[in-house]
């Protein structure tokens, strides 16, 4: 199965020239500044713009072909949209909205799953002016759904949404992602989003792509430098939950073959599952030994591969754990220089447990 595009357009200022080839299932978040041109990817996608050129493929199917002037019109393209707003009709009811384009076999086969999946089974004779932004929203996901498409693009349907709101439709698009079998592609400003939902990520930049790969990949490199400024900097590793401590409230992740101490979350069904741990440079700190006497009990030894300035005062360290796992750590220009340290040192990361909260995790 394959999912893949090209293309090239010009609007009167902005020159777009994009092309990547996609996972055909799990979500891949767009991610870049505004102007980057993630919603004109979409509308590429959807059939909704007609680019000058390119090409798009879908499970073998064509969509477009500027060379050979194939052009798939939305309607028959089996893509599904997702907005900001929920776009609902009005004066229909839940449940009618939902059957609105929805297919004869997704209603047999597929109502009652999606429509438990998304917590909205009890609301099929609401009226939208009575739900919440978020039901809303998640009756809007199930309707894209009920259309069996083979793609779902959703151009960040969280962003209307207040905190509490966001992290509710966030567990559904969760456990949604996990169960159904087709791509999608979900433009975001979030980093909190992608840590919780995305597989894969793809970064864009002036109309082009400037990075893709796994989130982990991708958010340990270069490219999220612009949206990780300051004291924001971090890096994201996936953990495996292990035992909680037989004397205190504290729960040993795994990650490769070390340790950490995070402070006990909602862990007690999840032991032997993976998690994405995002580690603030902020609570990384670095010592010449492994000073196991000390307060700090997640110590783990790294080597330095990069020092870079922050600001006036302060640097950014990047340290390997081994060939593929990083952490970073913010550390003043005094304690370098007494420390003395240079790239290519073996040195001790010391990681605070007690900063970790359930921001720093994510199920994915
Ligand atoms: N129909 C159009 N005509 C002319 N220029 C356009 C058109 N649509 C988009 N553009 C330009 O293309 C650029 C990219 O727009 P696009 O909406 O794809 O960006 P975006 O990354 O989705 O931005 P945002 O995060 O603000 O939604 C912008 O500079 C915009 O002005």
């Amino acid at each position: 199965m394959t999912f893949q595009f090209s293309f090239q357009h010009q609007f009167a200022e902005q020159h777009f020239s994009m092309a990547a080839h996609l996972p055909n299932n799990g979500v891949t978040a767009v991610f870049g500044r505004s102007g980057s041109g993630k919603s004109t990817l979409l509308n590429v996608l959807s059939g909704l713009l007609a680019p000058q050129s390119g090409k798009i493929i879908l499970n073998e199917r064509l969509l477009l072909d500027s060379e050979s002037k194939c052009y798939v019109p939305v309607w028959k393209r089996k893509v599904a949209m997702v907005f900001q707003d929920a776009r609902l009709f009005p004066h229909l009811s839940v449940q009618q909205n939902l059957l609105f384009g929805a297919t004869n076999s997704a209603i047999t086969s597929r109502f009652t799953q999606l429509t438990t999946l998304l917590g909205i089974a009890h609301l099929l004779q609401a009226k939208p002016n009575t739900l919440s932004g978020g039901e809303k929203q998640r009756v809007a996901i199930a309707r894209a759904l009920l259309s069996e498409p083979q793609l779902l693009l959703m151009d960040e349907p969280l962003a209307s949404l207040d905190l509490p709101r966001k992290r509710e439709v966030l567990k559904y698009l969760n456990q949604l992602s996990a169960t159904i079998d087709i791509p999608i592609v979900y433009v975001t400003h979030s980093l909190e989003e992608v840590m919780h939902l995305a597989d894969h990520l793809l970064v864009l930049d002036k109309g082009q792509v400037v990075d893709f790969g796994t989130v982990e990949e991708v958010w340990n490199g270069p490219s999220l430098a612009l949206w990780q400024e300051g004291e924001r900097h971090s890096t994201l590793l996936t953990a495996t939950v292990a035992e909680r401590h037989p004397n205190y409230a504290m729960r040993k992740m795994n990650i490769a073959q070390h340790s950490l101490w995070v402070p006990e979350q909602d862990f007690t069904d999840k032991v032997g599952q993976s998690m994405r741990i995002r580690i603030d440079a902020q609570d990384v700190s670095v010592t010449l030994s492994p000073n196991l006497v000390g307060s700090i009990r997640n110590v783990l030894p790294v080597v330095i591969t990069g020092i870079s300035p922050l600001n006036s005062h302060s640097n950014l360290l990047t340290c390997s754990l081994n060939e593929q796992l990083l952490l970073k750590s913010n550390l003043t220009q005094w304690a370098t220089d007494d420390l003395g340290l240079h790239v290519g040192q073996k040195v001790y990361a010391q990681i605070k447990g007690v900063s970790f909260t359930q921001q720093n995790l994510a199920n994915y």
